[in-house]
């Protein structure tokens, strides 16, 4: 007998747009403008999604490099992920000032479409992983402009504590979108049938504390320290079991595994790099804030990572973030080395 009809099927799936806009309805003073940028921003991480799915098979026919078959130009993914970063920013009308990885300077937006939103963002994340097929993912920072700096591209160097949202999309085995407006975290999937982010992990909270470490330790030899001490501890523990080891090589990936499974994620500084590679203000930041959202900690080892008053667009800074207690830990060993 047929059981059409009788399955529990959600009748209302409640979308990104839909969750943005009843969040946006709590507060009377809503513009509407901040759902219509969430927009924006998922639109470009939909048509992200669809070239990053794309890149792999154009391989099976010998589209590689900048030209196809056709002799085509073709766009290198990171590039055209942040035209269409860009593209889609510009054209909301709700920007003023966006900080790109692929842009040398702040991007200032043309006067007459400008808005009251900044936006730091790393277009594609893990891009060493694209030919490999690897997961891959895109990180983005919202600011809204209060006040006047110095000049404009100034006024996005703002600590990351004033974010007002944050999120990254991850191009796995499903594309989701992680985000935050400061009142928690929430995951949303990309249905391809409907094209649309539906809500499939709601309030994502990180366990206190894991049984994971995700460093690259091919670098052991340059770290400082608290970093070998630490490592050493989760692979020689002198009570219980070691931690598992899981480094992917794509921050996004890395950091999503780490907010549903628990444990840490570093980047520590090494010896040739004090402050390690990732860049603040479009990866350590974002991040910061959405694992603090889902009760976790982000530290550089000696302060919390949203504390920090940038001082360039492309400044670096060590990261060690996850599960409140494993961080600690870290916290605590960079505290003893420093005496
Ligand atoms: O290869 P390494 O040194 O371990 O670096 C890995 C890190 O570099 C990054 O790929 C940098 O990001 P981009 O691909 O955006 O440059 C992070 O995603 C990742 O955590
Ligand atoms: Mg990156
Ligand atoms: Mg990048």
């Amino acid at each position: 007998m047929s059981d059409i009809g009788s399955s529990p099927i959600d009748t209302e799936p409640i979308t990104l747009t839909r969750f943005v806009l009843e969040e946006q309805r709590k507060h009377p003073k809503a513009t509407g403008d901040f759902t219509a940028l969430v927009n924006s921003i998922q639109t470009a991480v939909k048509a992200v999604s669809s070239a990053v799915r794309k890149a792999g098979i154009h391989r099976l026919y010998g589209i590689s490099g900048t030209a196809n078959i056709s002799g085509d130009e073709v766009k290198k993914l990171d590039v055209l992920a942040n035209d269409l970063f860009i593209n889609m920013l510009k054209s909301s009308y709700l920007t003023c000032v966006l900080a790109s990885e692929e842009n040398e300077n702040a991007i200032i937006v043309e006067t007459e479409r400008q808005g009251r939103y900044m936006v730091c963002f790393d277009p594609l994340d893990g891009s060493s992983n694209i030919d490999c097929l690897v997961s891959i993912g895109s990180i983005f920072g919202v600011y809204r402009r209060h006040e006047e700096g110095d000049s404009v591209e100034q006024d996005i160097l703002k600590p990351g504590r004033q974010m007002v949202a944050a999120g990254y999309a991850l191009y796995g085995s499903a594309t989701m979108i992680v985000l935050t407006t400061g009142d928690g975290v929430n995951g949303f999937m990309l249905d391809p049938a409907i094209g649309e982010f539906i809500l499939t992990e709601k309030d994502i909270k990180i366990k206190p504390r894991g049984k994971i470490y995700s460093i690259n330790e091919g670098y052991e030899a340059s770290w400082d320290e608290a970093t070998k001490e630490y490592v050493k501890s989760k692979k020689y523990p002198t009570k219980g079991s070691p931690y598992g080891a899981r480094y992917i090589g794509s921050m996004v990936a890395d950091v999503h595994r780490t907010l549903v499974y628990g444990g840490i994620f570093m980047y520590p500084g090494t010896k040739e790099s004090p402050n390690g590679k990732l860049r603040l203000l479009y990866e350590g930041n974002p991040m910061a804030f959405i694992v603090e959202q889902a009760g976790g900690m982000a530290t550089t080892g000696t302060m919390p990572i949203l504390d920090i008053t940038p001082e360039s667009v492309h400044q670096r800074i060590p990261v060690f973030l996850g599960s409140k207690e494993d961080v600690q830990d870290v916290i605590d060993l960079y505290a003893k080395h420093k005496k």
